[in-house]
């Protein structure tokens, strides 16, 4: 499997919060999902993906140290902090892609703005949220990108929409030098076409694998209060109880493994996060 993004060692630091040092790489051809709850460093590493800010380490892009930039004209962009200027309507932003992008495909931009339905006269600023996704989804679609970096594309969208887009995801990736990092909090969207799992927590990287992978690593310990003692012997990675019963979270454990009175269930991607760090 090759690796469109290499990255080594990246670490940043921002007071109390340290990114790293982690290495991973992102498969070409495939949609990989990057998760992990709020404030675990997402966006920062997706910022240094992109270049939009210093950081420690190395990354490379198709081999290529990312430090010369120009890898940047075949990466599709979604970040909240929208690089357009607010006071731009539609026309002026294809004159700025125009400038900006070698490839640039007026005539895609178009077609991609009628499909979304966004008026071309609108200001920047006086686009919804979900409007402006639509947008940056257009941008991305329209110079030739192989490689699209998603920071929470799907939020704010409705569900007929997020249906779409991630469709168009799907079909993006159908061209194997496609390439699709996108980070989210909503589960069921990697559920329906994530390939690969980053999940990070508190900066560091601790998942990168398969989405089989993935589910196959965890499992959710299940008792009556009376058993929580059983627990001692396993590492609980995060722990939901009532005065009743609890549910803890483990990995890599086997079934021989499992102390006599637990209930053992396989938990989904977002049960995993919901119990991820949790204290009770
Ligand atoms: N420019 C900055 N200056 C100082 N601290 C920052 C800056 N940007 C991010 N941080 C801190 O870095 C940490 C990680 O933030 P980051 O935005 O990467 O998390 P995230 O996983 O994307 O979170 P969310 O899911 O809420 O978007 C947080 O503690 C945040 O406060």
């Amino acid at each position: 499997m090759i690796n469109k993004i290499e990255v080594k060692n990246l670490k940043k630091n921002y007071g109390s919060f340290t990114l790293g040092p982690n290495s991973f790489g992102i498969k070409k051809g495939f949609i990989t999902g990057f998760i992990g709850k709020n404030g675990m460093g997402k966006t920062t590493t997706i910022k240094s993906l992109l270049s939009l800010i210093n950081y420690e380490g190395e990354i490379f892009v198709d081999g290529k140290d990312s430090k010369d930039l120009d890898y940047l004209q075949d990466v599709g962009i979604i970040m909240d902090d929208s690089f357009l200027s607010k006071d731009w309507n539609i026309y002026l932003v294809n004159e700025a892609m125009k400038c900006g992008y070698k490839n640039w495909n007026e005539e895609k931009f178009f077609e991609y703005l009628n499909q979304f339905e966004i008026e071309k006269n609108k200001k920047i600023k006086e686009l919804s949220r979900g409007m402006k996704i639509k947008l940056m989804f257009s941008i991305a679609l329209s110079h030739g990108a192989n490689l699209l970096i998603l920071d929470e594309p799907t939020s704010g969208l409705d569900p007929s929409m997020r249906d779409e887009l991630t469709d168009m995801l799907k079909e993006f990736v159908e061209d194997e030098n496609n390439t699709v990092l996108f980070s989210t909090h909503i589960t069921e969207d990697l559920d329906r076409i994530a390939d690969y799992i980053i999940f990070i927590d508190r900066g560091k990287i601790i998942d990168d694998c398969s989405k089989e992978e993935f589910e196959g690593r965890y499992f959710v310990l299940k008792g009556g209060e009376e058993d929580l003692k059983l627990l001692e012997k396993y590492e609980v990675l995060g722990i939901k109880s009532s005065s009743t019963y609890f549910e803890a979270l483990v990995k890599n454990i086997t079934e021989e493994n499992i102390s006599e009175g637990l209930i053992v269930e396989k938990p989904d991607i977002n049960k995993v996060l919901v119990l991820y760090g949790r204290e009770k």
